[in-house]
């Protein structure tokens, strides 16, 4: 069957439906790792987006029940090159078709995914529709204009409606959860803490209360600035505790200290992103998903300090609280997909929070 990815600003890219018939809108994003598929899927930070992959061949792995960053996939819709339908390895359970159908997810293949990434990278990022038919064109495009799509907040939608504890025998770590990715959970449980698993509106009394020897801020989907009340919230526990913050984390973290954050032209998603450390000058090959960054000029430089750069477009990818163990990094050190080179920070906020003072 012919499917069709038809764009905003009236393109349209046309290919082979493959996995569930289910036409929707999204976010058109791209994303440039060569593996880690499924962990792409079902990361929360993608609520709301459709995904074009570079790689030219996806599926060819298969998948499985345990690679997973949340419970399912959470695209809208997937576009590729090519849909692998004879997957190769000792741990795929299943094909990307029959994972596609069981999660009721349209994909296209056979789109020409190079000239569609260089649109989105001259043009911005798109919102897009998913189709099997173009016979209501204009009707299509006027939904896609009118939808809400990219501005939105997802984390009400996602983030754990009750607090849960993991448990665990080391320090307390309280967490925030914007839409947290499970590999984010199991580094803190590989350092054996035990992690109470926040609503994104917990009051700072609640957490306070929890006694916890460090707060982490998780990574989540959609626009920041939907989040302020949260930030203004992470302002007060700034003094509380030790902070350590990921992605969307890190965006709120930047808020409290009164940035503003503005939208990436195409977004950097993808596992070999250049980042600069910016304190001993090392470049790191990082794991990143994320639309959004922190204007550097609006960040309280009293109060901060920019420790990490991206080195493709020069954007704040780290920052650092000058007096208190608080900082945070917009790539994923946890990485699920990508390199694990940046794990360091994850021993620098268990530092933090077992109180070693050369740490901070
Ligand atoms: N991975 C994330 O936490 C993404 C943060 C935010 N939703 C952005 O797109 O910038």
């Amino acid at each position: 069957m012919k499917a069709y990815l038809l764009l905003e600003d009236g393109c349209i890219f046309e290919g082979e439906a493959f996995g569930g018939v289910n036409q929707q809108i999204g976010e058109v994003v791209f994303n440039t790792s060569m593996t880690g598929y499924q962990e792409i899927f079902t990361d929360y930070s993608y609520q709301g987006q459709i995904l074009v992959m570079t790689y030219p061949m996806i599926g060819n792995y298969g998948l499985n029940y345990d690679d997973v960053e949340s419970q399912k996939p959470v695209i809208k819709g997937l576009v590729v090159r090519e849909a692998c339908t004879t997957p190769s390895n000792w741990k795929s359970e299943m094909g990307l078709d029959y994972y596609m159908k069981q999660n009721n997810i349209m994909g296209i293949e056979g789109v020409d995914t190079r000239m569609l990434v260089k649109h989105l990278r001259d043009h911005g990022t798109k919102r897009g529709i998913i189709t099997t038919s173009l016979e209501n064109k204009k009707d299509l495009l006027n939904n896609l204009l009118e939808s809400n799509v990219v501005e939105k907040s997802y984390t009400p939608e996602v983030s754990t409606k009750n607090p849960y504890i993991i448990p665990g025998n080391g320090p307390k770590i309280a967490l925030m959860d914007f839409g947290v990715k499970l590999n984010i959970i199991r580094v803190l449980q590989s350092y054996g803490c035990q992690i109470t698993v926040l609503p994104y509106n917990t009051s700072v009394e609640d957490i306070l209360k929890i006694r916890a020897d460090g707060l982490f801020l998780s990574n989540g989907p959609g626009n920041p600035e939907g989040l302020i009340s949260v930030a203004q919230n992470i302002q007060k526990l700034v003094n509380e505790l030790p902070i350590f913050g990921i992605c969307m984390g890190h965006q709120l973290l930047g808020m409290s200290a009164g940035a503003k954050t503005f939208k990436l032209p195409f977004g950097h998603r993808g596992a070999n992103h250049p980042v600069k450390d910016l304190i001993n000058n090392r470049v790191y090959i990082t794991s990143q998903n994320h639309g959004y960054a922190i204007d550097e000029d609006t960040l309280n430089k009293n109060l901060y300090n920019v420790t990490h750069r991206n080195l493709n477009d020069g954007t704040v990818e780290g920052i650092k609280h000058k007096y208190l163990p608080v900082f945070s990094v917009q790539y994923h050190p946890e990485a699920s997909p990508g390199p694990m080179d940046s794990k360091y920070l994850f021993d620098q906020f268990l530092n933090n929070v077992k109180g070693d003072k050369q740490a901070v």
